[in-house]
């Protein structure tokens, strides 16, 4: 737990967009509910829209009042959390503005940490950078949070990182990837290295294969012209896919630390065997939703989409399969999907173990014979064994029949809430620890695999295939796993 001793003068650009009302400023009221913020912490919101600090406490009010439960709401609570907020108003790209947030911040105890959240979009960072820099707003304890993406590509992120370190020390720059902050995806380290039963077995001599599916049934929400520059492959699998994929399938790290935590998830995106030409028709398959259903109701594709320019190849679902290079993992394939508009909200983890060395049951009972864990990270948060049994009765003889040793963390636990990652995320930039963002060279690595995956598909001219909002994806993804003799978890 942070100490609330540690004094914050957080900075929120962007702080009326659809991020900081959605994630950020609940978190920082939960935060504060829960007397997690250091009573000196401070924070000023920082927007375009000239609204005085009357109005923009009232804004902010009005969207806690949407976002929390009824019942974590108290007058009390809420204006203490508002009597925190400053606001002021100005364009990002005009230097002018920047005095009014130094006035701010000289206004302030000169001990309080500096942090920089940008919450804006992405084409404005460089700028804001820029600004700070110009107008020597930084010190070298300065910390700054920013967004995902980082660039667009290799060269784009290298850049961006560059002008970063000329700022920033890399100690001090907390890269989101708001999926490491989900209890659950915290929860791999855990049951990884805690747990010796599975310790032992986490690799090619007892795994056959892993899938990850990250499925949401919203569409682009609005976003049309972000997404279809962007695309689901650099929008998730180019972070948190890949950051999921790296918690599972990296080495034992030596202690909890940042750096070492790091190095080992960077040794597995150096790993990565390569999406060839060659293998793009067999190990990927990206895909574009049509009109269809979404919880019951008719919705239009993403071609009709508000904001639609009418025609485009951007994916909004990718499924392949990935081979990690090293001795842990040789043969065992990763299997990964992730789309919109399919048919709900889950995403899960699914390792499949290898059958017994000697089967002695029934033959005609061997597909059953596989051990599965299966990690819920969203919803129903928790995990479960699916094991063999003896099936009950007298009449039965040694049937055997497949039943789970199941963990619902909200019903095992007694969990009333469990916290978003923004709370977490937000936590450990204030107390300094980096082990949950993301470091430099995990940024580039990730981004060096996607460019030459990109790259090939072009290449190779790999078209997206259409599949109907409300289902599982193009029909080829089905086809790619199948012709491993395999399916995907909810097909079996
Ligand atoms: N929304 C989400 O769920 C997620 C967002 N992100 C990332 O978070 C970042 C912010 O996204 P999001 O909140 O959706 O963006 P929005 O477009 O909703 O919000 C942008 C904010 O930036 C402000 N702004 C924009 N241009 C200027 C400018 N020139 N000068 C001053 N203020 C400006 C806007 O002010 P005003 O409102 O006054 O115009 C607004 O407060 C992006 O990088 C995005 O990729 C990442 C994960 C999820
Ligand atoms: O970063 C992003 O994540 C969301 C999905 O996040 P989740 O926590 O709801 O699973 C995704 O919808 C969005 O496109 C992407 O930019």
């Amino acid at each position: 737990m942070v100490s609330p001793d540690t004094a914050c003068d957080l900075i929120l650009f962007g702080a009326m967009g659809d991020l900081a009302s959605k994630k950020l400023f609940p978190a920082l009221y939960q935060l504060h509910r829960a007397e997690l913020l250091s009573p000196g912490t401070r924070i000023l919101a920082l927007a375009r829209r000239d609204y005085t600090l009357d109005e923009a406490r009232q804004a902010i009010r009005e969207r806690l009042s949407e976002k929390l439960d009824p019942s974590e709401i108290s007058p009390a609570t809420m204006e203490a959390f508002l009597a925190r907020v400053c606001y002021e108003n100005f364009d990002f790209s005009s230097r002018e503005g920047y005095t009014a947030m130094a006035q701010w911040r000289s206004e302030g105890p000169t001990e309080n940490t500096l942090i920089l959240y940008y919450a804006t979009p992405p084409g404005l960072y460089a700028t804001i950078t820029g600004h700070l820099a110009s107008l020597d707003c930084c010190d070298q304890h300065t910390r700054v949070v920013v967004e995902k993406p980082i660039g667009h590509d290799l060269p784009s992120s290298r850049e961006f990182n560059d002008q970063l370190a000329s700022v920033f020390r890399e100690e001090n720059i907390f890269r989101i990837d708001h999926y490491l902050g989900k209890e659950t995806v915290q929860n791999l380290i855990a049951l990884r290295f805690a747990n010796n039963l599975f310790a032992s077995q986490w690799d090619q001599n007892h795994i056959s294969h892993i899938e990850i599916t990250v499925a949401e049934s919203v569409g682009i929400e609005g976003r049309w012209s972000y997404f279809d520059s962007t695309g689901q492959l650099r929008d998730m699998l180019q972070s948190h896919l890949l950051q999921l994929l790296c918690l599972l399938a990296m080495d034992p790290p030596s202690d909890l630390s940042s750096d070492s935590i790091r190095d080992e998830k960077v040794k597995v995106l150096k790993a990565l065997s390569p999406l060839t030409q060659e293998r793009i028709p067999t190990h990927l398959v990206r895909g574009q939703y049509t009109a269809g259903t979404a919880d019951g109701r008719p919705v239009p594709g993403y071609l009709e989409e508000e904001g639609s320019a009418g025609h485009s190849d951007t994916e909004t679902f990718v499924a392949l399969k990935v081979e990690i290079e090293n001795w842990r993992w040789a043969g065992v394939p990763f299997y990964i999907r992730t789309g919109k508009r399919l048919p709900e909200k889950r995403s899960e983890i699914i390792v499949h173990f290898k059958p017994a060395p000697h089967y002695i049951f029934d033959p005609d009972q061997k597909h059953l014979a596989n051990n599965k864990l299966i990690i819920r990270l969203q919803p129903d948060e928790g995990m479960a064994l699916q094991i063999l049994t003896k099936a009950q009765g007298l009449s039965r003889g040694m049937r055997l029949r497949q039943g789970p040793l199941d963990l619902s963390f909200a019903k095992a636990f007694d969990t009333d809430r469990i916290p978003d990652a923004y709370e977490r995320l937000l936590l450990e930039a204030m107390k300094g620890n980096q082990y949950l963002f993301v470091r430099r060279d995990e940024v580039e690595h990730a981004w060096r695999w996607i460019d030459q995956l990109l790259d090939n598909c072009e290449e190779c001219g790999a078209h997206t295939k259409r599949y109907a909002a409300g289902t599982w994806g193009p029909v080829a993804s089905i086809a790619m796993i199948t012709r491993d003799d395999r399916s995907w978890y909810e097909d079996a």
